[in-house]
């Protein structure tokens, strides 16, 4: 578990995939990405490039530095590796900079930089909302707008982090859209209340449309998750339980990869 001080915003997992609606619901798990700035010419990575443009032209000059990225989490997976990583540069920059942003406007920065470098198919507002801010939320992604938040008290997320997404970008999209109908009819049901029944149907809608085994849901909850889904784009997968099924979930998902235990996160990424 990364431990230190440095800037950081959380990995997470989805409830709703925004994809084919612009409606994302997604939450933040313990595991963290950490960003520090240092003294340095070149950026390589474009969603990093990204991140230090966007600030540069709206908010401060931070001069010419480069970033050292720590993840707890695998690179295009679904664990909102992207979006934690843009949010924890975000917040270095703002610390370089001797200033104390509010964690909306940091937020906004964020999936402003995210889109520039095309890592996201609708900006992922919903995956950055919950690594920033914490806790379980409902976004309209088109709008940028949080439609609600609210901690998930007392929930254990067993993870299954599985990197290396196949997809393209255009084929995640194209294939996710013909459910439309369906990926609304989940948003339906967590406006109403039903947060684990429609983060499970999420899952096996992602996992029908995308390819992925549904094994891995079916075998959380045969072990008593309350809920399980393909994360994001997939093809990590993502389970809520309560503590006393955490170890049952994780040998059920052990079958499948090597499981990880994380918290559910409430409070806020880092700020300066
Ligand atoms: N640890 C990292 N360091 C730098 N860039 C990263 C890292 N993790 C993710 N990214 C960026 O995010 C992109 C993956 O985004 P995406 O496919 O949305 O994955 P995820 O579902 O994990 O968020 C990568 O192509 C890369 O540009
Ligand atoms: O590109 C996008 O707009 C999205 C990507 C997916 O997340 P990942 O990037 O974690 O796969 C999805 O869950 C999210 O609602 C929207």
């Amino acid at each position: 578990m990364l431990e230190s001080e440095l800037p950081f915003a959380y990995a997470g997992g989805s409830a709703l995939n925004a994809v084919a609606s612009w409606k994302g619901a997604a939450f933040a798990i313990s595991l963290k990405v950490e960003v520090k700035v240092v003294e340095g010419k070149r950026i390589d990575n474009k969603l990093l490039r990204s991140v230090y443009e966007v600030f540069k032209e709206q908010v401060c000059d931070p001069g010419e530095v480069t970033f050292v990225v720590k993840s707890e989490v695998p690179p295009a997976g679904g664990l909102k590796s992207s979006s934690a990583v843009a949010n924890a540069a975000t917040l270095a920059l703002f610390e370089r900079c001797g200033m104390r942003p509010s964690p909306y406007y940091a937020l906004k920065l964020s999936v402003e930089a995210a889109k520039r470098a095309g890592v996201t198919v609708t900006g992922a507002f919903d995956d950055a909302a919950a690594s920033m801010l914490g806790g379980l939320v409902i976004t309209d992604n088109k709008e940028m707008v949080v439609e609600e938040r609210r901690p998930l008290e007392g929930l254990r997320a067993i993870v299954l982090p599985r990197g290396g997404r196949g997809l393209s970008y255009g084929e995640v999209a194209e294939r996710l859209r013909l459910l439309k109908r369906e990926f609304l009819k989940v948003y339906e049901m967590l406006k109403a209340g039903d947060l684990y029944g429609a983060m499970t149907l999420n899952g096996f809608l992602v996992a029908g449309a995308l390819g992925y085994p549904q094994g891995p849901v079916l075998d959380a909850l045969r072990a008593g998750a309350l809920a399980a889904s393909v994360s994001g784009n997939g093809p990590s997968y993502v389970a809520l339980a309560d503590r006393d099924k955490v170890e049952d979930v994780y040998e059920a998902l052990s079958k499948h990869g090597r499981p990880v235990v994380a918290e559910v996160v409430n409070s806020p990424a880092y700020l300066p």
